[in-house]
């Protein structure tokens, strides 16, 4: 099947068939070494879970791949281009933890904001807040949501660029079932258009929802692969059994 083929095809050219490319990435933040020796590989148009525990380096190398995070060493490509490099402002969007949003003004407001900034049109504005299913709440000051709906809102300010690569930092903490379900559902149709999603949690159970998994602790990754492949090689049942069963090997 065509993965292009959705409702929001992705429209720029594709450079490879492996969105983010990393090579011995190392950062260090104050006096901690946070990412030693990263190397990791992502095919375009996948789900990709980043997942690991608090302070294990999820946002740290989230950062890195969209050059906001001072790195010491290695190369990091996405869609063929150095990251941060300008040609990627468009095309790599990036959820942050804590929402970036103007309290005092309307979803629709902050979109627009956004989307004048990356040179979208009044079209992607309405198309992005019907993406997160905020279509009845576009004319609502941001003040006034609910934090599930900040989210959303949050979410739409980084899909009005069209991006084909989203760096989705813990989009779902600390919401209910019911909206990560729905979230995941919107992050899986995503990567149906043709976009590569990669998604980080803490919550293990998550890996259900994704393509492929990147177990990452003390900054390194633990595994790269699907989760049937994990499940097959720990002898374990979920992702979470998986998760511990590579740390006790390891520290075996
Ligand atoms: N500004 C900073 N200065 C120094 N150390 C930092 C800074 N920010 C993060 N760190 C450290 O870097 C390590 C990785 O943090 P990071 O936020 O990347 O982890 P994480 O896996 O995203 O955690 P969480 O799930 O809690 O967000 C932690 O040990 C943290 O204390």
């Amino acid at each position: 099947m065509n993965k292009a083929a959705g409702r929001h095809a992705v429209g720029g050219p594709t450079s490879t068939d492996e969105a983010i490319v990393v090579e011995h990435l190392r950062v260090q933040r104050g006096k901690r070494l946070v990412l030693p020796d990263l190397s990791v590989r992502c095919p375009t148009g996948q789900l990709i879970g980043l997942l690991g525990p608090s302070g294990g380096g999820k946002s740290t190398f989230m950062r890195s791949l969209v050059g906001v995070q001072v790195v010491a060493g290695g190369t990091i490509t996405i869609l063929g281009e150095p990251a941060g490099s300008a040609g990627l402002r468009r095309r790599v969007g990036y959820l942050t933890q804590a929402p970036s949003l103007y309290e005092d003004l309307t979803v629709r407001e902050n979109v627009a904001y956004f989307a004048r900034v990356l040179g979208s049109t009044e079209a992607d504005v309405t198309r992005s807040i019907a993406d997160v299913d905020l279509t009845d709440h576009a004319e609502a000051l941001i003040v006034n949501l609910s934090g599930g709906q900040k989210t959303r809102a949050n979410l739409a300010c980084t899909l009005v660029g069209n991006p084909e690569v989203l760096i989705l930092d813990e989009p779902t903490v600390g919401l209910d079932p019911v909206l990560r379900r729905d979230l995941w559902n919107l992050f899986r149709r995503l990567s149906q258009e043709g976009r590569t999603v990669l998604v980080s949690s803490h919550v293990m159970d998550e890996a259900t929802r994704c393509d492929r998994l990147l177990l990452i602790r003390s900054g390194q990754i633990l595994s790269d692969s699907t989760l049937p492949e994990l499940l097959a090689r720990t002898g374990t049942e979920d992702a979470e059994s998986a998760f511990l069963a590579l740390i006790d090997g390891s520290a075996a």
